[in-house]
């Protein structure tokens, strides 16, 4: 077996997704026989001491029926609707089936916005902790009902990868209706399934699509991104079919697993390049961008070149290349309202008590 299904098959807590195509029909709504089947594997994982978080899609599917709406909508605020009838939906059908199990269920809806304010960020991270101590499963779903276009996650798989850092999980499991990753999408004939990603080009060159089934929002496109981002920050991915749940949960002998990278980062460095959203941003001429790219230096007044946005001591901003591209994100040091008096200055002509770094080493995190 390889290391990241060994390390599946060993983990302590684990995140699992299951998107809308593997519990909800389009017409019928939620499935609740399947449900109760992903319910049951979950539910025999617990048993042996494992931790689980479930990251649930299918409120926007589960409350088509009830509102005798045909097709998942295309408007926002029908989206909304449908989603505030299909979470009750959702959640007491979750509530009924862990029952079964003796298992009680802590519902947890999030907004990106809870990703990218570290107050939230702490706070969401305590109450998980407590649900988990306290022997709950937490089910948690995006908070479509207040989540406005501007701070949607807008795909599960991209949520349960946050999620999956913000618990400190050792393992993330994503379900869906296809049972591995292919090299093509399987829709359109032969294609080879991918056993084990441990590096780039293993999917470099592979053909990723949407969804197929008009309920899930991002297909493998998502999916691959969030394995990416996962794997990533240290934490190994199975990607399965939610119909192969007990096995993926099990052994873990199916679907695509997705190596970790050796080190895992700090949360507040996962944070700031993955969940924070920026208030800003600073250009850098090429001098800068070497420093803190290629040597991890802090960023000095010295190579900054322009300053964008209003933003306060504290906020996270973009960090651009000259070309405009965004090479990194940090915590920034000063207002923008004292930045145009300082940039270009070397250190020993900047005042005194503005002698500091402007984005420190420690702070800063590059994104490529
Ligand atoms: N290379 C690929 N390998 C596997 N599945 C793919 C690929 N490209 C596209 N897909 C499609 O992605 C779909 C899964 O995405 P989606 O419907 O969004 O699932 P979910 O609702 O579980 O999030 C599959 O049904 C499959 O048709
Ligand atoms: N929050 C939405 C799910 C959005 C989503 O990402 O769906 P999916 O691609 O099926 O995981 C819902 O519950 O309907």
């Amino acid at each position: 077996m390889s290391d990241a299904r060994t390390a599946i098959a060993a983990a302590g807590r684990i995140v699992v997704k299951v998107g809308s195509s593997a519990l909800t029909t389009a017409g019928d709504g939620l499935d609740v026989a399947r449900l109760d089947r992903l319910v049951d594997a979950i539910a025999s994982r617990v048993a042996t001491g494992s931790q689980i978080v479930l990251v649930s899609s299918g409120a926007i599917g589960a409350g088509l029926a009830p509102l005798a709406l045909g097709a998942r909508p295309r408007d926002l605020a029908t989206q909304q609707a449908a989603a505030s009838v299909g979470q009750l939906a959702l959640a007491h059908a979750y509530a009924e089936s862990f029952g079964r199990h003796a298992l009680t269920v802590g519902q947890v809806l999030l907004t990106s916005d809870d990703m990218v304010r570290r107050a939230h960020y702490r706070n969401a991270q305590r109450t998980f902790s407590r649900l988990l101590a306290l022997g709950a499963v937490p089910v948690v779903n995006e908070n479509d009902t207040v989540a406005t276009e501007e701070i949607r996650f807008g795909d599960n798989d991209r949520l349960a990868a946050l999620a999956a850092h913000l618990v400190g999980a050792d393992a993330l499991v994503l379900l869906s209706d296809v049972d591995a990753l292919y090299d093509g999408d399987p829709r359109d004939g032969a294609t080879r399934r991918i056993a084990e990603v441990t590096g780039q080009s293993d999917v470099d060159g592979i053909s990723v699509g949407m969804s197929s089934s008009g309920l899930g929002t991002g297909g493998m496109v998502s999916k691959l991104a969030a394995a990416r981002t996962a794997a990533g920050s240290g934490i190994p991915v199975l990607l399965a079919a939610a119909a192969d749940a007990a096995r993926a949960l099990g052994p873990a002998d199916v679907g695509t697993a997705f190596a970790a990278a050796p080190a895992r980062l700090s949360a507040r460095r996962f944070w700031l390049g993955h969940a924070a959203g920026t208030a800003g941003r600073l250009r850098l001429d090429e001098g800068a961008v070497t420093a803190v790219m290629g040597r991890r230096r802090s960023l000095l007044a010295a190579g900054i070149t322009g300053v964008d946005g209003e933003f306060h001591a504290g906020d996270v901003v973009d960090l651009a290349d000259p070309a405009g591209t965004v090479v990194a994100r940090g915590v920034v040091a000063f207002d923008s309202a004292e930045l145009p008096a300082l940039i270009g200055l070397s250190s020993h002509e900047v005042p005194a008590e503005q002698r500091r770094e402007v984005v420190h080493a420690d702070d800063l995190v590059p994104l490529h």
